[in-house]
């Protein structure tokens, strides 16, 4: 198959070119927004038809939660208006699309796991455009799957795990948020379940996947730290109106996975596990 990545340089592209080298029968164009402008409509359509593409990853978007406060219209033409490019494209030429998504597309008041067929009511900028991105591939493209995600990290890119890293190390002490629970995702787990629907063929429509398990933002750093061995820096929970932020975040984003673990037979690492891996890695690379 020819899979057109594009975002190729964030962090969930960079997992998709690292695994692509496991998966080496297919044809791959990584593609950031110098080689591919996914806001470029006619460049979206001539390259998914010209390289004859079957499967188009989306991983590019405007991440940057509480400056998409300040800049909606940007955001939401990533967000929104270029994947629907994507999906007129693909569509066209029968290609799938595979758009990521997010866990802030919820309001964050639910008490249990967000599945698929919950109604989405986002507090964010960020959020709205993502759920209106994910409204035109629907609409648009007939063979599409939205793999909504949460708390995204990886070696590659900058995120909380590497901020908290550096905090840990400049500082005596830190607060972070501890009344705002969800489950953090290392981008390689995400990529290897992407690779599994590419693999096993895509089913369309909406699936949630995260790391297991349940944390906040408090305790994700907590264990950061203890193991990356940081033991000068004192951590305290705090609430959420503490530290004022641009953005609302959802209180409470936990993503049912069950969809997409009995489509794919996925197994998935507690996120714990996958913090050990990433960190492992991120410690050889330095
Ligand atoms: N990060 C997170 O915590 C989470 C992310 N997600 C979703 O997962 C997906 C992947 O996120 P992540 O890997 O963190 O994203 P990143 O922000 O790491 O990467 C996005 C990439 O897209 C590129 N890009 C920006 N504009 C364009 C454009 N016009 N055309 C092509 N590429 C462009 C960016 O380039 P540049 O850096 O130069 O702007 C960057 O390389 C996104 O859909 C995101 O919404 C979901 C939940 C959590
Ligand atoms: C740096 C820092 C953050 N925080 C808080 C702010 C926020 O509520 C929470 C998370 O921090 P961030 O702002 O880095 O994370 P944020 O940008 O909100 O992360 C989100 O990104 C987008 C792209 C997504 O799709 C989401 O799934 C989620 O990963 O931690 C502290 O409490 N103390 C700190 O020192």
């Amino acid at each position: 198959m020819n899979i057109l990545i594009t975002g190729a340089n964030g962090q969930l592209g960079n997992e998709m070119r690292v695994l692509s080298a496991a998966h080496p029968q297919h044809t791959y164009f990584f593609t950031d927004v110098q080689e591919l402008d996914i806001c470029d409509a006619d460049a979206v359509r001539a390259f998914i038809a010209d390289r004859r593409v079957d499967v188009v990853v989306n991983c590019a978007a405007y991440t940057a939660v509480d400056k998409a406060e300040d800049n909606p219209e940007l955001c939401d033409r990533l967000n929104h208006l270029a994947p629907g490019y994507l999906a007129e494209a693909a569509e066209a030429v029968g290609a799938a699309l595979i758009q990521v998504s997010t866990d802030y597309v919820f309001d964050g008041t639910a008490h249990v796991p967000y599945r698929e067929d919950d109604t989405p009511c986002p507090n964010s900028v960020y959020g709205r455009t993502k759920l209106a991105g994910e409204e035109v591939v629907m609409q648009k493209c007939s063979r599409a799957m939205i793999v909504r995600t949460a708390w995204l990290y990886s070696t590659f890119g900058n995120n909380f795990v590497k901020t908290m890293l550096r905090l840990g190390r400049e500082r005596e002490s830190l607060g972070v948020v501890f009344d705002q629970i969800g489950t953090p995702t290392y981008a390689a787990d995400l990529a290897q379940a992407i690779f599994a629907a590419i693999e096993q063929g895509i089913v369309p429509g909406i699936y949630h996947f995260s790391d297991e398990g349940v944390c906040s933002w408090y305790d994700f750093t907590i264990a950061i730290h203890r193991l990356a061995g940081i033991t000068t820096c004192r951590v305290s929970p705090l609430h959420t109106d503490e530290y004022p932020a641009k953005a609302p975040r959802p209180h409470y984003s936990v993503l049912d996975k069950t969809r997409i673990k009995q489509t794919y037979g996925i197994d998935i690492p507690h996120w714990e596990a996958s913090l050990a891996e990433c960190l492992e890695k991120l410690k050889i690379e330095s």
